[in-house]
């Protein structure tokens, strides 16, 4: 897919830690840009920077060198909505306070907020539960609340870190249906941290494979398989096996750098 428009820019982005023990280099020289609606993912091993970039892009850290860009459409709109791994839904309210959070925290009125969050739980699923509170729900259900609550906020941008990572694979595997379904329908740009190439394949319009620390970009792959997608029928191509092949090759020299340097 070709993007006219730019929502994310990074020029040659990087960022240091300053420890007891010296610097620390989480991330050099990440340029790349990432098209309005486009879902981009970020591969790497353990420790090269991933989190870190995300919360640049969030705004929670500050990059130590280089230049970010996010376009903004609307002055109204939150620039960006996070999604945690670990569960982040507020335990002493509702499903629909919680998906209706951050729309309260923007002042919208408590009729619109509630259609709103109405329209994303349900989307997710959860109508039944749209009164009952975190703790009457599995762990797959709290993470749904969290996808509904990110995209309830209409954000500029979604960022998800491993937003799938600790559910079991069956929920899993529903979940990213489910994201996919109501990605395909809000264009929204998101960027996605996995460790899962199955994952990233099945979500993603581009794929960046970062190098192992300090993280920095290796490759960036194009997935060209057709949308909207059918997960168990796109698992099945052949194409499907030749960018996963692809994927492993590359990232593969990554993780075993990171192997070495444990080793000694
Ligand atoms: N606040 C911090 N202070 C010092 N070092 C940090 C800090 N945050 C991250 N780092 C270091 O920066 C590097 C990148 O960490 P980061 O968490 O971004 O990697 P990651 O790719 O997300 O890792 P993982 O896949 O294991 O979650 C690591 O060496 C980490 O120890």
């Amino acid at each position: 897919m070709v993007y006219s428009d730019n929502s994310i820019i990074m020029n040659n982005i990087g960022k240091n830690f300053a420890t007891k023990t010296g610097l620390v280099i989480a991330v050099h020289d990440i340029s790349l840009a990432i098209g309005d609606g486009e879902f981009f993912s970020i591969l790497g091993p353990s420790g090269c920077g991933k989190t870190t970039l995300l919360r640049i892009l969030a705004g929670l850290e500050t990059a130590s060198q280089g230049e970010l860009i996010i376009n903004v459409s609307s002055q109204d709109r939150p620039v960006n909505s996070m999604v945690f791994q670990e569960q982040s839904v507020f335990p002493w309210m509702s499903v629909k306070d919680n998906v209706a959070y951050g729309l309260k925290l923007r002042g919208v009125p408590k009729q619109e907020r509630y259609e709103i969050a109405d329209r994303y739980i349900r989307m997710i699923g959860l109508s039944k539960f749209a009164n009952a509170y975190p703790h009457q729900l599995s762990g797959g259900m709290k993470q749904r609340v969290s996808v509904a609550r990110a995209f309830a906020n209409d954000p500029e941008i979604l960022l998800m870190d491993e937003p799938f990572g600790a559910l079991d694979e069956q929920t899993r595997l529903i979940l990213q249906q489910e994201l996919l379904r109501i990605w395909e329908l809000a264009q929204k740009t998101t960027v996605f941290i996995t460790h899962s190439i199955d994952e990233a394949l099945c979500l993603s319009d581009r794929i960046m494979i970062m190098t192992a620390h300090p993280g920095t970009v290796k490759a960036i792959i194009d997935v060209d398989l057709p949308r909207p997608r059918d997960l168990s029928a796109i698992r099945t191509s052949l194409h499907y096996n030749e960018l996963f092949q692809t994927i492993w090759l590359t990232l593969r020299e990554e993780v075993l750098k990171v192997k070495n340097q444990e080793l000694g």
